[in-house]
């Protein structure tokens, strides 16, 4: 099976036009307002517009309540939800059912025994992401350019669907893969040039080195 790839962040027509080229199977939204790539409704919903059939929207919430949900749910047509802040499972399950969209947990990872935390997610959503640990207070939970030490996943196997992330970038996302088996990769700012700011060239560079393993 090919490994699947998200593209996060995503803020303009051409950043889409651009990971849709080069095979991107998800592209990211950010609603989190302290993220320089953080969208308003407006513009997300005019975005989604421009996303072909058949590539999945991801919307990225962090610690957001129901009205928030609600709201972008309303707004824009979202078809898994990532969750990134704090959600314990129990939220995780509330949102899941009250929402009805497929959900994503993120989970920071920096030593092996962050790894245990997967478990209580994996019993109550569809997927898990597994991050880099955002570093002490730092302003994003996620989105930092971060890496963790794959090694540890080396030999993991889980139940659910899986995405790696944290620190990808076109110069080593082939080691990663080859060294955590991941099914799945995500990057946000390994694919810019600025904070916020895609770059195209990185992008293809990005989806050329993950097609390439
Ligand atoms: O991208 C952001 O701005 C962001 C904000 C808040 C939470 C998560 C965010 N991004 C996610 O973080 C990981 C790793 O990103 P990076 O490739 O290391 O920059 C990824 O899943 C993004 O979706």
């Amino acid at each position: 099976m090919p490994v699947r790839i998200k593209i996060c962040g995503l803020r303009t027509a051409q950043d889409v036009a651009a990971a849709v080229a080069c095979g991107a199977d998800d592209i990211g939204l950010v609603f989190f307002d302290r993220s320089p790539r953080h969208l308003t409704l407006d513009d997300a919903a005019e975005l989604a517009l421009t996303v072909p059939v058949g590539i999945r929207k991801v919307a990225l919430t962090v610690d957001a309540d129901d009205a928030t949900l609600d709201a972008l749910l309303a707004r824009v047509p979202i078809d898994l939800l990532q969750l990134h802040g704090h959600e314990t499972p129990d939220r995780v399950q509330e949102i899941r059912q009250g929402t009805g969209i497929p959900v994503m947990k993120a989970v920071g990872i920096a030593e092996a025994a962050d790894l245990d935390e997967l478990d209580a997610y994996m019993a109550v959503c569809e997927q898990v992401l597994v991050d880099a640990k955002p570093p002490r207070g730092g302003v994003l939970p996620g989105g930092n350019g971060l890496a963790f030490d794959w090694t540890l996943l080396e030999g993991r196997s889980w139940p659910v669907p899986w995405m790696l992330a944290g620190g990808l970038r076109p110069s080593n996302v082939a080691e990663a893969i080859r060294l955590t088996g991941a099914p799945q990769v995500d990057v946000s700012s390994g694919v810019e040039s600025a904070p916020g700011v895609k770059d195209p060239d990185m992008i293809r560079d990005f989806c050329a080195a993950v097609r390439g393993v």
